[in-house]
């Protein structure tokens, strides 16, 4: 059984890796990322992912896996900023308050679809001109949900989470084991 990664996030191709699997292959997803009218995170979030599943094509012996990571404030959806001044907008409605990061893991195979997904909430603290500017200019921000990767510099913005730090990175790997093994992917044994 082969493994595709539906999806062009760096972060959960070396995600995956922790895990041992290299995907046989990197598919990834073209689909409209529009929250629709009204549409609350968590399940624009869980849409999401099994749409990005859904939308990539695969053969009888594939696993395709896909994911989706939004960040919430509130009932606010801040998703990947199209550019700095976007990303100093966030960075700002972000500073000194309390979001959730979602992320949604969808696995296919077959026509199934094993969903799960994970809420955790993160703390930012208050940022200073000076961190705010310092972590723009580094361009860090760029392609990541709420305009700030914990895994990066903005990770020295981060006192507190509570819940999955690899689900806030983009792939919650204790849910997407499971979802891997339920859908009949030989994971331990590939590892080993
Ligand atoms: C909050 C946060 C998000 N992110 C990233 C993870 C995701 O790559 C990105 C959210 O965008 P996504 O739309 O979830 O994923 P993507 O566009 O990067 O890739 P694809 O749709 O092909 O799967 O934000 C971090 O790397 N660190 C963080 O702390």
């Amino acid at each position: 059984m082969k493994l595709v990664l539906g999806s062009g996030s760096p972060r959960r191709r070396e995600l995956l890796a922790q895990l041992g699997v290299v995907p046989s292959d990197i598919r990834p997803p073209d689909i409209d990322e529009d929250p629709r009218r009204g549409e609350l995170p968590r399940p624009y979030c869980v849409r999401l992912a099994r749409e990005k599943a859904e939308a990539i094509p695969c053969a009888g012996d594939e696993v395709v896996l896909s994911a989706d990571t939004t960040v919430a404030l509130g009932r606010r959806i801040l998703g990947k900023p199209a550019d700095e001044k976007e990303a100093a907008a966030f960075l700002t409605a972000l500073s000194g308050r309390r979001h959730r990061v979602i992320t949604a893991v969808a696995v296919k195979h077959g026509d199934r679809i094993w969903e799960r997904d994970v809420v955790t909430q993160v703390q930012m603290k208050p940022l200073s001109n000076e961190e705010l500017n310092s972590y723009l200019q580094s361009g860090d921000w760029r392609g990541k949900a709420g305009g700030y990767g914990i895994q990066g510099p903005a990770g020295a913005f981060i006192p507190w989470i509570n819940g999955s730090f690899t689900a806030v990175v983009g792939l919650p790997l204790s849910e997407t084991a499971n979802l891997l093994l339920a859908a009949g992917y030989p994971l331990w044994k590939e590892a080993s």
